[in-house]
């Protein structure tokens, strides 16, 4: 009985102090509950903790808080361009005039990375200029380019020869693709070895890459092209000037293209090409012309 009477205060004290812990608990966990809904914003401001550390990381989260996210930014800039890039066209011809050939570089990067595939086939080889000339042709009607060509027939059909032509810009390239005879390559500065696709696309189809800076080494290459010329029926397309010239007038030659002819001398001699205007207007009639042979042999 005794003990019957001493545990019943005691249980009840127990039930009390279990009743107790769990309001407790549930307290706690309405806080956490609470704290957990809360921003990160709205917790950094409930009250600095002790470590500088974690204030420091709680002031970050509250600053991105302010920051818009990337996609309203990226919207504000294309917005910006969508006004800006037409104002330019209008307003600034030498605006216009970059972004044409922005484009016309950007374009035949991307049709090179069509024609690598097709031209990896063959390997490196002079038949695929064929496949770059055919791929390049339309590019004068994205511009509106109106070519003309005089005197195509003074190509000989069959034998090799050295073609000799002018540079004023770039865009000759179009020119030349006009004309472009078969299995005639042309001759490169190095550097257009690594345009990135378009460098690849011309070393496929054969184009001859010249270190202008090393005239030993460029004198060796233009011997062995030589001996192609002669063994191979392939032709050369040179711009003797060596570099571009946009003013007009013509810089002194430089030798290699004599040199070439007069080592494949078994074969007729130059042929001469040259552009009367250049398409570096990007717009209007472009003539080309197309000289019979020169007749000197060295
Ligand atoms: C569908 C997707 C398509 C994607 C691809 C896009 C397009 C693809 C299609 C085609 C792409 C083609 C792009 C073509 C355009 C590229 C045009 C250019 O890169 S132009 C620049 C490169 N060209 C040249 O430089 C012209 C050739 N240069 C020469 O011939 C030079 O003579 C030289 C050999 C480089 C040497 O030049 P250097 O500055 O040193 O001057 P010299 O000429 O005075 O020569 C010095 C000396 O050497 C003698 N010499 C020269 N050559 C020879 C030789 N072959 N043999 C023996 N001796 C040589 C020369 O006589 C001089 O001596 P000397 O003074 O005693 O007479
Ligand atoms: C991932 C790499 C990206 C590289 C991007 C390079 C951009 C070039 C893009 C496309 C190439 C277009 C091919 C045009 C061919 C005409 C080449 C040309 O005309 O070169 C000039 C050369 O005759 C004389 O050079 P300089 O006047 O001496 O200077």
């Amino acid at each position: 009985m005794g003990k019957g009477r001493n545990t019943a205060p005691r249980d009840t004290q127990a039930v009390c102090a279990e009743r107790e812990l769990e309001e407790k608990k549930d307290a706690a966990g309405a806080r956490e509950g609470q704290r957990r809904r809360q921003s990160p914003a709205e917790r950094s401001r409930g009250g600095a903790t002790k470590s500088p550390l974690v204030d420091a990381a709680k002031r970050c989260v509250a600053r991105m808080e302010l920051w818009p996210g990337i996609w309203p930014v990226l919207l504000l800039l294309f917005l910006l361009l969508l006004f800006l890039l037409p104002t330019l066209w209008f307003c600034s011809p030498s605006a216009k005039y970059f972004f044409k050939m922005a484009f016309y570089n950007g374009w035949i990067l991307f049709l090179a990375v069509l024609a690598i595939p097709v031209c990896a086939v063959r390997g490196r080889n002079v038949e695929n200029m064929k496949i770059l000339r055919l791929m390049l042709l339309h590019i004068k009607y994205l511009y509106g380019i109106r070519v003309e060509v005089r005197g195509a027939h003074h190509f000989p059909p069959s034998q090799p020869y050295v073609v000799v032509s002018n540079h004023q810009s770039s865009l000759d390239l179009l020119g030349m693709m006009e004309v472009l005879p078969g299995r005639c390559v042309p001759i490169a500065k190095r550097e257009l070895l690594w345009a990135g696709s378009a460098g690849l696309a011309c070393w496929l189809a054969g184009v001859i890459f010249i270190d202008r800076k090393r005239t030993g080494d460029a004198i060796s290459v233009m011997s062995e092209v030589a001996q192609t010329l002669l063994t191979q029926d392939v032709r050369v397309w040179v711009f003797p000037e060596g570099t571009r010239n946009h003013n007009g007038s013509m810089l002194p030659f430089k030798r290699g293209a004599f040199h070439l002819a007069v080592q494949a001398q078994s074969c007729p001699p130059i042929k001469t090409s040259i552009a009367r205007r250049s398409v570096a207007s990007l717009r209007g009639d472009v003539r080309y012309g197309c000289c019979p042979q020169c007749p000197q042999k060295g």
